[in-house]
């Protein structure tokens, strides 16, 4: 990552802080852009915020841990005032392609049960339609070659992921496969198809969920609100 792309995220991550007020339950996405939302989070805890965060990957979980944020979990919360999460892709109407780091599912979850979903970025995530990004897809890794067949008739090139030679292991003890769509027309319908899926757990497309997107660039920092919600 540039230097420079390092700086937008940067200021992407804190300007989502501002949304937070005191009591608030928070949900904690994951990524290098929230890690900076994380971060400042903590600057203000140790001020004196009172917030509690609901991490979204043992990774964030760890940063979490790192900067003093207190946490809780499901439960004890059924409902978090805000989410703040990162994205691999966005549409003009809002609808992202996530989990590029392994974390779909828990960030679905935690993004879900929000009432306010922002999401922060440099501007190279502002696409014009989704697809270019491979879509991850976390399969359960019984029969996940069969599953990989199916998604392959849809039209796309499923790549079981890797890490150092090994199968990447989801936080859920799954399997992810990205898949090479090229340029996916209708996310909603392919998210639904996807879902019908036996093997399939959860896709990485979030359709319909954000609220506001943050997204920081050469010149400035745009805060973009959905039109409709
Ligand atoms: O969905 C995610 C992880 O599963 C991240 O939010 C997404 O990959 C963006 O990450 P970054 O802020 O590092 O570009």
């Amino acid at each position: 990552m540039s230097e420079q792309v390092n700086l937008f995220k940067k200021a992407a991550g804190e300007k989502a802080v501002e949304y937070i007020k005191d009591g608030m339950i928070i949900g904690l996405g994951s990524g290098s852009t929230v890690y900076w939302t994380l971060k400042k989070l903590g600057e203000l805890v140790e001020e004196g915020l009172n917030v509690k965060g609901i991490p979204s990957s043992l990774r964030t979980e760890g940063w979490a841990k790192e900067f003093k944020i207190p946490l809780t979990d499901f439960s004890e919360v059924q409902t978090l005032d805000i989410a703040i999460d990162g994205a691999d892709e966005i549409d003009p109407d809002f609808n992202l392609t996530k989990g590029g780091g392994g974390s779909l599912v828990r960030e679905k979850m935690v993004d879900a049960h929000s009432k306010k979903l922002i999401i922060v970025a440099d501007e190279s995530k502002m696409v014009s339609q989704l697809g270019e990004f491979p879509l991850p897809v976390e399969v359960l890794p019984f029969g996940w070659e069969v599953t990989a067949k199916k998604i392959e008739a849809l039209g796309a090139k499923p790549v079981l992921r890797e890490r150092e030679d090994s199968i990447f292991i989801s936080n859920n003890g799954n399997y992810i496969l990205d898949c090479h769509f090229h340029t996916i027309a209708d996310p909603k319908k392919l998210h639904h198809e996807l879902k019908q899926m036996l093997g399939v757990v959860e896709t990485g497309l979030f359709i319909d969920m954000t609220d506001t997107i943050i997204i920081a660039g050469q010149n400035e920092v745009k805060v973009i609100d959905h039109p409709n919600k």
